[in-house]
């Protein structure tokens, strides 16, 4: 029988209250109409207060779980959430060439709450072999300071940030988001050939924690449909700006966000 979604995998941790990594991807692929598959890294004790505890999966049993998707159907395209380590990095690297699927690096380093969640052998092998084999790349702006090696506080940082993604570490594209700064939440895609800025309103709200995750499984979900970076870029936008503003309200801390109301394109 051929199959009648487009798939998305989403190669990540886990929230048990489900704000962020997997359980947020699979929600936003959902609410895109796109089938989600998942392999787990990490499982983490973590609410909207910050991270308990983190477990890291072994590294031969994450290979197992990605055997068993790509054995039985291959996604339409796949992303990348917390990856706690190098040895889990080299073991999703082998699948993204072997089955060279379109692959976004959501490159999570650090939650909300300030704890760490990949560590410092991880953040080199990301920068140095990983991100390079994504179509694209989502770094917040202190993801985007540690792996250029920039300090970033303004629009002409930003622009110096993405020069040395594409042309001295060889990144096929690169989408910085600027939820970090002050002003307006603004966005910009850069391709070797151009860049796209999407800007919105900053919403003054706590319950931001996953919004880096769901925006680039959004992202994802609209790559494995066939559409644009450019036109999945304008929809992640549109997707997290409506999902910030209609907060569930979960919580006692940095509260979740929305992924029910948002049908537009
Ligand atoms: N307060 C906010 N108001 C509007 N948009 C926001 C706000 N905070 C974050 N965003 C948007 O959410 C997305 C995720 O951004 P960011 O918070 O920078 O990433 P991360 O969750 O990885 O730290 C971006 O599109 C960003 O512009
Ligand atoms: C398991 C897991 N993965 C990723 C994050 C970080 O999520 P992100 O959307 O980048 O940002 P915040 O939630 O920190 O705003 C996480 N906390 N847990």
């Amino acid at each position: 029988m051929s199959k009648k979604f487009p798939i998305a995998l989403t190669v990540a941790g886990t929230d048990p209250t489900g704000g962020a990594g997997v359980l947020t991807d699979i929600k936003a692929f959902h609410s895109r109409e796109v089938y989600g598959m998942s392999a787990v890294t990490s499982l983490t004790a973590q609410n909207t207060l910050g991270v308990q505890d983190v477990y890291n999966i072994p590294v031969d049993f994450l290979n197992a779980q990605l055997t068993s998707i790509f054995d039985d159907e291959l996604p339409d395209a796949m992303k990348s959430g917390m990856i706690a380590t190098a040895d889990m990095m080299e073991v999703i690297k082998g699948f993204v060439e072997k089955y060279r699927i379109p692959y976004v690096i959501d490159p999570v380093m650090i939650a909300t709450s300030g704890d760490n969640l990949i560590d410092d052998k991880a953040i080199d092998y990301l920068r140095d072999h990983l991100i390079q084999t994504a179509l694209c790349i989502t770094p917040n702006i202190i993801e985007a300071e540690r792996l250029s090696g920039l300090s970033i506080k303004t629009e002409e940082d930003i622009n110096r940030a993405a020069k040395i993604f594409i042309n001295d570490l060889g990144v096929q594209s690169v989408i910085i988001k600027g939820g970090h700064l002050k002003g307006d939440a603004v966005d910009y895609l850069f391709t070797k050939e151009h860049v796209q800025r999407l800007s919105s309103e900053r919403i003054d709200t706590n319950h931001t924690h996953g919004t880096g995750c769901t925006f680039s499984a959004v992202i994802t979900a609209e790559i494995a449909k066939g559409k644009s970076l450019e036109s999945a870029f304008k929809t992640g936008k549109n997707y997290i700006t409506n999902a910030i503003k209609n907060t569930p309200g979960i919580g006692k801390g940095n509260g979740p966000v929305n992924h029910f109301s948002y049908k537009g394109e």
